[in-house]
């Protein structure tokens, strides 16, 4: 029999007061200050497997459509930027058919996101892919690159999919870039610093990231966003398997980051109030 987490949700009622109340929820939390970027460890596919008595892959299509549920949710939202932690270097480790058919469900998925009328045509979505593409077998590759391509010019929202990815890798990677640039002459020795670095990182290109969460009870990062979460960076380790993490477990985490924020720009507006109010004798006056 099917868990109850999977035939619930699809009765007509459920659906609406469902949709009706994400709705109010999305209005709500628009009022606020939001996230630009938000990056996801997804993880507990195996374990949900497991207590659900399906197939280990079946574990992996669960967290690939409860992936697409919560992007739809972001962008709804309107953060720009959703980063995924869909492979690690070290799942290179895990026996040939899972990553066989994690990298089919990754390209499965993704032409699934592109086709018409689908996600990334109705949010403009960028979809781009971060890690060491060598280790891609070709013909996955080409399929997602395809993906890459027909979403390049999309500038309203950024789906980055860190595959195959270890933040040690990348920060390898952008040393090698620098070195290569400084050696042809495009970046001077003096003046290569963090922000140089920063630029060569595959999320070079992203807004700074805002908050990580990770799924499943876990609190460790696995080497993943280690560069992009030393600052100004919500980290959250949620209970929840990937493939139960409910709009919910987002909702409350954004409205956490949400009231923090707007206490913290509060704050520096009372700061900056009083500093001007110093400099300018304004505090001081007497009648
Ligand atoms: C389109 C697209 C990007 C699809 C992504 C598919 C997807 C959800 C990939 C995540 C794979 C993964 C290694 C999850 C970690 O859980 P685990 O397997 O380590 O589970 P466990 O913690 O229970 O062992």
């Amino acid at each position: 029999m099917l868990p109850k987490s999977l035939w619930v949700p699809s009765f007509p009622v459920y659906r609406y007061a469902k949709s009706f109340t994400q709705d109010l929820l999305i209005q709500i939390l628009r009022t606020g200050p939001l996230p630009k970027h938000i990056a996801f460890i997804m993880d507990g596919n195996r374990r949900f497997a497991k207590s659900n008595n399906l197939r280990l892959v079946e574990g992996h299509v669960a967290g690939s459509e409860s992936l697409l549920r919560i992007l739809e949710l972001c962008y709804q939202l309107g953060i720009k930027t959703v980063t995924v932690y869909a492979f690690s270097i070290e799942n290179f480790n895990r026996p040939k058919n899972e990553q066989e058919a994690l990298f089919e469900l990754i390209r499965s998925k993704l032409l699934l996101m592109v086709e018409k009328s689908s996600i990334a045509e109705k949010y403009g979505i960028s979809i781009r892919i971060l890690g060491d593409r060598s280790l891609i077998p070709v013909d996955i590759l080409a399929g997602i690159e395809s993906t890459e391509e027909s979403t390049k010019n999309n500038s309203k929202s950024i789906f980055n999919i860190c595959f195959p990815y270890t933040s040690r890798n990348d920060i390898a990677h952008a040393i090698k870039s620098v070195v290569n640039k400084a050696q042809n002459g495009e970046i001077r020795y003096n003046t290569i610093g963090e922000q140089t670095l920063e630029r060569e990182m595959y999320t070079g290109q992203s807004e700074p990231l805002d908050i990580l969460v990770r799924t499943s009870g876990v609190s460790r990062l696995s080497d993943f966003m280690l560069w992009e979460s030393h600052q100004n960076c919500w980290i959250e380790f949620i209970d929840e398997l990937w493939p139960e993490f409910k709009a919910w477990n987002l909702y409350v985490i954004i409205l956490k980051w949400s009231y923090y924020k707007a206490k913290e720009l509060k704050d520096l507006e009372l700061t900056q109030a009083k500093r001007f109010n110093n400099e300018t004798g304004n505090g001081c006056l007497k009648k």
